[in-house]
């Protein structure tokens, strides 16, 4: 039965998981009116939709900051209304996504149009990051109070670095003024220039041009210490390598106000399983070292990373079955996601409290987003989780409009069974009895 936002909804014996609120208990939860109305213990709420939830985990609804929806201009690959429904699927009630877009969005009429658009799909929430200079070219500094007043929480030139340095600390003295958080996607474009994967021994049996770690570990580097220098507040894009995670690691003991991101491929692929020139596994930053993979975990795992974020980059068929370095960069993520992190866990690579925690609370708080706790008269965004619920990756049943997952084939131990929004059900696995 589907349900409205209007109705009871009460959640029975789940595992209650809330890293934000220090809550890890079975009881009930409750939600009316859309809203969070009472969190633990056992709720008795006659006329409610009641969901059996014995076995599961009820945790904060799922955030994922770093998504690329493709709309406008690229509908073919992805649009808003149906990454937002892939979103649901994976089970995040929350996107932020990437301004490289055509028209790109470096001002207010193209944050209208995804706001817009978002809200009549209503499915994940959808916040819009503002471009850092106008069309990405790295020259103009947008109108980034306008974009602050149209809804973007943060800005970027997500797809590419901002070269110049004098610009970059420039946008960061301005979007520190009107609280926007600047998200780097930190990479050295002199050194990467031409690579088409990781430098290293795979990409010289391959004959392939590399793209040195350096590349994108010094870049950091820069983007921390310009930050310094603006006081403004950072967040750092996909990082995929051990010089990244100890850059980042001694900013945070410096006590500097930064936060990183990692994405599902970096803690699970390396260089290596790009095998047979795989272009499902080309991606900015590319797939490092084992040591490399190792190290993010580790920065994963000890909060030294913050948020563990998608960068689903979806591409069409044409564009990826193709020469290898033909092919654009970039990889799906938003339906496999929690499933790769409960393989973490189930690994023991990352505590089941840590992975919740840096797929909600911690991707809340990096850009100053509502949401990522279980909290009493907030809007009830919700994602119920079986951890055991084995399934494989068939790209094929994806809801994402493309089909270049790195993970095809893969078994992953669980996923989100129920993914709730406003108190509404915007998604809900197939066989699953609620
Ligand atoms: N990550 C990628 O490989 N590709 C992203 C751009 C980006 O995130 O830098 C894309 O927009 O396709
Ligand atoms: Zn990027
Ligand atoms: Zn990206």
């Amino acid at each position: 039965m589907p349900s409205t936002a209007n109705q009871e909804l009460l959640l029975k014996n789940g595992r209650l998981l809330c890293p934000a609120g220090g809550l890890d208990e079975v009881g009930d939860l409750l939600m009316a009116g859309g809203r969070i109305a009472a969190v633990g213990g056992d709720i008795n709420a006659p006329g409610a939709r009641v969901i059996d939830c014995a076995g599961l985990i009820v945790a904060p609804g799922l955030i994922d900051i770093h998504v690329h929806l493709r709309e406008p201009g690229q509908e073919y690959k992805e649009d808003i209304a149906s990454g937002a429904r892939a979103a649901a699927a994976g089970g995040f009630t929350a996107v932020a996504c990437m301004p490289n877009t055509s028209p790109t969005n470096d001002c207010k009429a193209v944050t209208e149009l995804i706001l817009r658009r978002a809200a009549a799909a209503g499915q994940a929430r959808v916040y819009p990051i503002g471009a850092i200079t106008v069309g990405l070219g790295g020259e103009m500094l947008s109108e980034m109070a306008d974009l602050r007043d149209a809804g973007c929480p943060a800005v970027s030139d997500d797809g590419r670095p901002v070269a110049d340095s004098r610009l970059l600390r420039r946008a960061m003295e301005y979007a520190s003024g009107l609280g926007l958080v600047v998200v780097c996607h930190s990479e050295d474009m002199r050194l990467s220039a031409g690579g088409a994967m990781h430098e290293g021994p795979t990409a010289t049996r391959l004959g392939l041009a590399g793209i040195p770690a350096e590349a994108e570990a010094l870049a950091i580097e820069r983007d921390i210490a310009l930050a310094a220098l603006a006081g403004a507040r950072v967040h750092i894009a996909h990082v995929s390598c051990a010089g990244s995670v100890a850059a980042v690691r001694r900013a945070k003991e410096a006590g500097q106000n930064v936060s990183a991101e990692t994405c599902p491929h970096y803690l699970t692929l390396c260089d290596e399983d790009v095998g047979d020139y795989d272009t499902h596994r080309k991606m900015n930053p590319p797939l490092r070292s084992r040591d490399d993979v190792a190290a993010v975990r580790q920065g994963l795992a000890d909060g030294t990373i913050d948020v563990l974020a998608t960068d689903h980059a979806p591409h069409s068929s044409l564009e990826k079955l193709v020469e290898f370095d033909k092919a654009l960069f970039g990889v799906t993520g938003l339906e496999t996601a929690l499933g790769v992190g409960l393989e973490l866990v189930d690994e023991g690579a990352l505590s089941l409290k840590r992975l919740i925690e840096a797929m909600s609370a911690a991707p809340a708080r990096a850009l100053n987003l509502p949401g990522g706790a279980l909290k009493l008269n907030e809007p009830a965004d919700v994602t119920v989780i079986d951890a055991a619920r084995p399934w494989v990756v068939e790209p094929a049943r994806m809801l994402s409009k493309s089909r270049n997952t790195p993970f095809a084939g893969r078994r992953l131990p669980g996923r989100a069974v129920l993914t709730i929004r406003d108190g509404r059900v915007i998604y809900q696995l197939e066989g699953f009895a609620a």
